[in-house]
């Protein structure tokens, strides 16, 4: 039996994850060690197809480890109910097929779902939930808006406004930033870590943006083809581990100003 660790709210235990197909077992990353606190900010990053994706699907239970545990709250996650599972997680995965014939109210409103009764009847603690979502991203004056009335940028906000709706200790969001600005993606992962600060969700996402990850989050879980490597944004610098995110040439890590710059001439 584990020992209750009051401010852990994900644990991986020489976890492995992949896919299997009818010849072999495809690992993409193996011996994957984290562990992520309640008041977190933690982004996953690594270059395109190394498993940021599969490593969120496993850590959230939407597919199965190849051998390992994923605990949550120091139960194993296979082992929790769906429904407690989603008073646990909230989730937003890239692909995830979305309704958007919705309004956006009735969109964020899904995120009360698993603490309404069978027929979805919203109490006056929900509606004020939704409405406290809706405000935190921004998005009130598109309440009224459907779905597919709104651009991808807007959308994303949407799927975030949903998850905070739903309110679990833990938000998992596979690059929350895809589609928005640059000031967006600065605003967006600001509130993440404003969330994470006021209400001690710990919130676990994967981004492309290494710079403002390194300036933002608590921690940061570097996948590497060969190993995956977590720690602050400081001891990675320390460590040298951001020079090894890309293969060699067009980019290069600048330890003095933390962060990628185009080699002149490549
Ligand atoms: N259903 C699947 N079956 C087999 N292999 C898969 C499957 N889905 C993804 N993969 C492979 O797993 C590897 C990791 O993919 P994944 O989508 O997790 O990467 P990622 O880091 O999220 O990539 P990106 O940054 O491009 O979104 C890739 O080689 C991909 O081809």
């Amino acid at each position: 039996m584990n020992k209750p660790d009051s401010n852990s709210i994900l644990k991986t235990e020489d976890l492995d994850i992949g896919y299997h197909s009818k010849k072999a077992e495809k690992l993409i990353a193996g011996n994957i060690e984290i562990e992520v606190n309640e008041g977190e900010l933690v982004a996953v990053i690594g270059i395109n197809g190394v498993g940021k994706s599969t490593l969120l699907r496993t850590l959230s239970g939407v597919q199965e480890p190849l051998r390992g545990k994923v605990l949550i709250r120091n139960t194993e996650i296979r082992k929790i109910e769906p429904l407690e599972k989603a008073s646990l997680i909230s989730l937003v995965l890239t692909g995830q097929p979305i309704s958007k014939n919705l309004s956006v109210f009735e969109l964020v409103a899904l995120g009360r779902q698993p603490y309404t009764n069978w027929i979805g009847t919203l109490s006056k603690n929900d509606l004020r939930k939704i409405k406290k979502s809706l405000e935190i991203v921004d998005i009130d004056n598109l309440k009224d808006k459907k779905c597919y009335e709104l651009s991808d940028g807007q959308m994303q906000k949407v799927l975030i406004a949903r998850a905070i709706a739903q309110d679990t200790p833990l938000v998992i969001l596979d690059e929350p930033t895809t589609h928005l600005d640059l000031y967006h993606k600065a605003y967006v992962l600001k509130l993440l870590k404003k969330l994470t600060r006021k209400t001690k969700k710990a919130i676990l996402f994967a981004s492309h943006e290494i710079n403002l990850a390194i300036q933002l989050c608590d921690r940061i879980i570097l996948m590497q083809e060969d190993k995956v490597l977590t720690g602050t944004p400081k001891e990675l610098l320390d460590s040298g581990a951001f020079s090894s995110v890309f293969p060699e040439g067009l980019i290069r890590f600048d330890k003095d100003s933390a962060s990628f710059k185009i080699n002149p001439g490549k």
